[in-house]
């Protein structure tokens, strides 16, 4: 393991995201995820500036049992005008029982002058009083010095004069900030580099997105000497975000081969990256590098053949050292070797056929010029191969004879909707009806009811997305839709799509495919 430290500020910076908001059970639930990555430091938040950052530090004394991470304490330098032992938030800092506390300072003369209101020689005396006072009470001292690189541009000097004056003071590490978010790797570089030369500290780096360079920016201050790195996972943040840390990670280990956390932990990033994002409530994002769910997907037919001989051909590395897998995408920039992987993918050998394998190629590109998507639909895919390798009768779990939906308003009440499903399941005709809030709704329900004699497995199942898209006419004369379903079975889920000219019609088929796929996920025979 190299002494690098890796950081982490999801709980206290990224929490500065707009719309995020954790509780307390959140953070201490997301402390346990970091933990378990094997990060060096969890800054938890803010002690004294919010009740529930108090509270958390409160509470992670008893409920948090870390393993890897020690706990950091995130505040500022003391008041202008008064000293640290008096200032009610750095006592704060001590009350929360981290062994860590990293102190935001000023580094930029401008900001000392214009935000602080104060002269540039009283700045320097609240970082020197706020560290000597924490490194008295027990605590390491990490400093973040904000707005570090603009600061720099202005006036160097006194940049360098805040970073001695933490050292001198006692603190551990100085954190060279890109608050703003607007520097290039290699502004970052030649000022991480000159501060190594100019002052005696170990420097951190910490930087945000907004010129989309936050994860380059950290690896080019890495490279430059700091040994000290901040990010919040999934690259949560205030405006454009931070530096993603999982990026980070990933990148110092396996390109750098710099061994910062062990490799099986690695290798829960994008569990860990999914696991917090359920508890963040921000939905994952798929492009993200190394763990988003298309971060290792190939679309074109190209792509596939090459990737049949070596997957190495068409991916930077390995998916699995993070805990990714590589997915076959399938729409009409497949080629036979598309399907073919896709096919070894859901369990059939279908190397060799290449009858069935243009057969379902065409097919694929027939029903995309329709409308159809299979890349967003994966289970309908499945079961359209299926149905060409194993053949139709093993997924005819019922017939359809009709299906009608009305929707009712009265009066000033809510519209509803009732559907009327008539099948043949189980070697029985049945007609059910379903009530629902919308016609897919009550189409859903109506489904459902009918098919539970037959198949009780169905019970469990629930629609829990819909989304429809109107296709224009490069599609053909006239707009279809498109919609799109997802279905889960509690644990797991999956997409289906139906295309019409009748959005009624379109989620018809589109729930038809999600339900008959449901019974083929349970492995369910057909009765
Ligand atoms: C770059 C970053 O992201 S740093 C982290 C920023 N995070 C946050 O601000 C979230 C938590 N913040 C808070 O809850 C509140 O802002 C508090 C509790 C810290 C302070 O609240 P208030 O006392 O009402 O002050 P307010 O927020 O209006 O202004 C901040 C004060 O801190 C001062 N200040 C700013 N930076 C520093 C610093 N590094 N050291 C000391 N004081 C500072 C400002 O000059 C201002 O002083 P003033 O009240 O005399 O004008
Ligand atoms: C400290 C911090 O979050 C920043 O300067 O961006």
């Amino acid at each position: 393991m190299t002494d690098l430290h890796v950081y982490d500020t999801t709980l206290r910076d990224g929490a500065q995201q707009e719309g995020l908001n954790l509780s307390v059970s959140d953070k201490l639930a997301i402390a346990a995820h970091l933990d378990e990555l094997g990060v060096g430091y969890i800054e938890g938040g803010w002690p004294g500036a919010n009740p529930k950052d108090t509270e958390f530090f409160a509470r992670a004394q008893h409920e948090l049992r870390l393993q890897n991470a020690t706990l950091a304490a995130f505040g500022a330098t003391r008041r202008v005008g008064g000293n640290a032992a008096d200032d009610p938030l750095v006592r704060a800092l001590v009350d929360s029982g981290a062994s860590v506390v990293t102190l935001v300072a000023k580094s930029h003369a401008g900001h000392v002058e214009r935000a602080l209101r104060t002269t540039l020689a009283e700045n320097l005396e609240m970082i020197r009083d706020t560290v000597s006072f924490l490194r008295g009470e027990g605590r390491r001292v990490f400093l973040d010095a904000e707005h570090f690189f603009d600061g720099y541009a202005v006036d160097r000097a006194y940049a360098l004069e805040a970073v001695r004056a933490a050292v001198e003071a006692g603190a551990e590490v100085v954190a060279l900030c890109d608050t703003n978010g607007g520097m290039l790797p290699n502004q970052v570089a030649d000022v991480v580099a000159d501060v190594l030369d100019a002052t005696s500290a170990r420097l951190g780096i910490h930087c945000h997105n907004d010129t989309g360079c936050a994860v380059a920016n950290s690896m080019a201050a890495v490279d430059a000497g700091a040994t000290h790195v901040q990010g919040t996972v999934n690259g949560y943040g205030e405006r454009t975000g931070n530096a993603d840390l999982l990026t980070v990670v990933s990148n110092l280990q396996i390109k750098r081969g710099l061994a910062l956390v062990e490799e099986p932990r690695l290798r829960e990033a994008t569990r860990i990256a999914h696991s917090i994002s359920e508890i963040t409530n921000v939905p994952p994002y798929s492009r993200q590098p190394y763990v988003g769910a298309s971060a290792f997907a190939h679309k074109a037919g190209l792509h596939a053949s090459a990737i049949k001989v070596d997957p190495d051909l068409y991916q930077h590395t390995d998916p699995t050292l993070v805990g990714n897998d590589m997915r076959m995408l399938v729409s009409d920039m497949a080629g036979r070797a598309s399907i073919e992987l896709k096919g070894r993918e859901l369990g059939f050998d279908l190397a060799g056929d290449t009858e069935l394998l243009t057969r379902v190629l065409t097919k694929v590109k027939d029903l995309e010029l329709r409308g159809y998507t299979f890349d967003a639909a994966d289970a309908s895919f499945e079961l359209l191969l299926r149905r060409e390798v194993v053949g139709e009768a093993a997924h005819e779990y019922f017939e359809v004879e009709s299906w009608r939906v009305i929707t009712d308003a009265r009066g000033d009440e809510n519209a509803l909707s009732e559907a009327t499903v008539k099948v043949v399941a189980g070697g029985e005709r049945v007609v059910a009806t379903g009530e629902g809030n919308g016609p897919v709704n009550a189409l859903d329900h109506a489904l459902r009811q009918a098919l539970s004699p037959a198949y009780p497995e169905l019970d469990k199942l629930e629609l829990i997305d819909f989304r429809v898209r109107i296709l224009d006419a490069a599609h053909g004369t006239d707009a279809v839709t498109r919609v799109l379903i997802e279905t889960s079975d509690g644990s797991t889920s999956w997409e289906t799509v139906g295309v019409a000219g009748n959005i009624i019609e379109a989620s018809w088929q589109a729930l038809v495919d999600g339900v008959t796929y449901g019974l083929v996920r349970a492995g369910v025979p057909v009765r």
